[in-house]
């Protein structure tokens, strides 16, 4: 045994049992509150004047003790239960650019919009970010146009027994910003493009060409400073894929508005600092650059594939370039920032006079983010899942082979058949249509027939484009028809709890068409977390 080291010994030594080390902790307090130390009491005066021997005082009171110490314990377990049924768990997903922070916003917006009202300064360098983006993004893709021979050619190597003598790959509308050889080889895809662009070669006259140059040559300065910025904004976290947007974790607004003095906001210093003067001095090049003729017409043909907020952005650059600029609510919710993990907010609910702890878990929707979303699933009251309909000729940024409506399709029916979530409220928001159209009636598991003709339009990018797809007409209300269509049907045939489906056409853009869904489904929501949990 003397070899034996002492650690191991230690182990086998009878742990104190919980309620001895709560009495001792009594004890302990009763001698301190008599300044003595507990290890050496003497002897202690009773109330009654009697001198009592020491070890029954201290037994009485440190059994009073220690029962004010469970009364406690035990009001404490009370108070956390009672929290826990007043908190609504509630995960928005979809796939990236879905439109789930957007939504989130919108919440803010309606419960909460102190909050955004103080957040705003942290979001001017991200919306100078998006600015910047656009900009690069676009002269990228005038060198990619104007540097590629007339006729299109392809490779041996890249063509996987596809045969159409066209570009296969058609990015979505979401670049990155960088582009690159790579991205742009053709890709053998399943589905056919349902939207045919006009393949016109634009050949700009020598005066447009020399124009374009300029312009490139002043704003050089600007766009080098997409990289330093996107990593500031970041906070240092970068990707490797050519990825090279700006990407975000909980508490990044915290990060961004102190800095080491705690005086200044890093908004109005270090390289966001640097770009908002860039971008004063840059705005009229900007603005020149928007409305070229080359450019236009690039817009035209739909060969200018640009953030979806981009143009919203170009046509403010005037307002939002100023010094003293502060990002409106519409520059708020058009932002495009990717998120990366789960990132909760929370925040109050009053219905019918209880307050509800609201908790929204926005999630990063890129395939390389799914798997953070799964821990969360135990514990959801709600799921709203969200589906971009106007995607239906757009590719995923990270696999430009999958169509993202098939994308959203393939992770609908995941959801709906996940067992972890078999008791979460289903809702659905085919989101990006251009008139946000609430479907008044529930969809019950088993209603397979819907609304005649939808008066919605959807809204394709930024273009209107006409939209072909089968023998079915070219109109938009068919497409949003066609599309709920498919998502009812994923739902009807994998829900695993036959659960009701509550579906939403939504333009998250639109404020006001926006925040009276939200109020529906917040009210669905908790009232179906009355029910589960029994809470009056
Ligand atoms: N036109 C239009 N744009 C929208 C709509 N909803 C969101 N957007 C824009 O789409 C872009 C992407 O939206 P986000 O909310 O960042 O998308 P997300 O689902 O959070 O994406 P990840 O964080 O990457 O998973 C933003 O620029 C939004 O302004 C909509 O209904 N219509
Ligand atoms: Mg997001």
């Amino acid at each position: 045994m003397s070899g034996l080291p002492t650690p191991l010994l230690l182990d086998f030594e009878p742990r104190p049992s919980p309620t001895k080390t709560k009495t001792k902790m009594a004890a302990a307090a009763v001698a301190v509150a008599h300044g003595r130390s507990s290890s050496a009491p003497a002897s202690i005066e009773g109330e009654s004047g009697i001198l009592l021997p020491p070890n029954r005082f201290y037994d009485e009171e440190s059994q009073r003790i220690s029962n004010l110490i469970d009364e406690e314990l035990r009001k404490e377990q009370a108070r956390q239960k009672e929290a826990r049924r007043k908190q609504v768990k509630v995960m928005l997903l979809g796939q990236a650019e879905s439109g789930k922070s957007t939504l989130q916003k919108q919440f803010q917006i309606y419960y909460a919009s102190q909050s955004l009202d103080r957040e705003r300064p942290s979001w001017k360098p991200v919306v100078h970010f998006n600015i910047i983006k656009a900009v690069k993004s676009t002269l990228d893709e005038i060198d990619y146009e104007f540097s590629q021979p007339t006729e299109s050619s392809s490779t041996a190597d890249d063509d996987e027994g596809d045969d159409s003598d066209e570009l296969d790959y058609h990015p979505s509308s979401s670049t990155n910003g960088v582009i690159t050889e790579e991205r742009r080889k053709p890709i053998p895809r399943k589905p056919k493009p349902v939207v045919q662009a006009r393949e016109e070669t634009i050949r700009p006259t020598p005066a447009e060409a020399e124009s374009l140059a300029l312009l490139r040559t002043r704003l050089l300065p600007l766009v080098a400073l997409h990289d330093s910025l996107a990593s500031e904004l970041s906070g240092g976290v970068s990707f490797s894929k050519g990825l090279t947007g700006v990407f975000v974790r909980a508490g990044w607004q915290g990060l961004l508005q102190t800095n080491q003095s705690g005086a200044r906001s890093k908004s109005n210093s270090g390289v966001a600092g640097l770009a908002a003067k860039a971008l004063n001095s840059a705005r009229e090049d900007i603005a020149a650059l928007w409305v070229h003729s080359v450019v236009r017409k690039m817009v035209d043909q739909r060969k200018l594939r640009l953030e979806e907020s981009a143009p919203f952005f170009l046509d403010n650059i005037e307002r939002i370039s100023q010094p003293d600029y502060l990002p409106n609510v519409d520059d708020v919710l058009n932002v495009r920032l990717q998120t990366l993990g789960v990132i909760e907010h929370s925040f109050p609910i009053n219905l019918g006079g209880t307050m509800y702890d609201w908790r929204l878990y926005d999630v990063g929707g890129a395939r390389g983010q799914r798997h953070a979303w799964v821990p969360y699933f135990e514990d959801a009251t709600a799921i709203i899942f969200l589906a971009p309909i106007s995607a239906f000729d757009q590719y995923l940024d990270e696999d430009p082979r999958t169509n993202r409506i098939d994308d959203s399709l393939q992770l609908f029916t995941l959801i709906c058949s996940n067992k972890l979530l078999k008791k979460a409220h289903l809702v659905l928001m085919l989101n990006k249509a251009l008139k946000s159209t609430t479907i008044p009636e529930r969809f019950d598991v088993g209603v397979t027939s819907f609304h005649g003709p939808l008066e919605i339009e959807v809204e394709v990018g930024n273009q209107s484009a006409e939209v072909s797809y089968g023998n079915r007409p070219n109109k938009y209300d068919d497409v949003a028809s066609y599309f709920r269509a498919h998502f009812m049907q994923v739902h009807k045939r994998k829900d695993v709890s036959n659960r009701s489906l509550y579906l939403h056409f939504t333009s998250m853009l639109d404020i006001k068409a926006t925040q009276s869904i939200i109020v529906n489904v917040g009210e669905a929501i908790i009232r179906q977390h009355i029910a589960q949990t029994g809470l009056t």
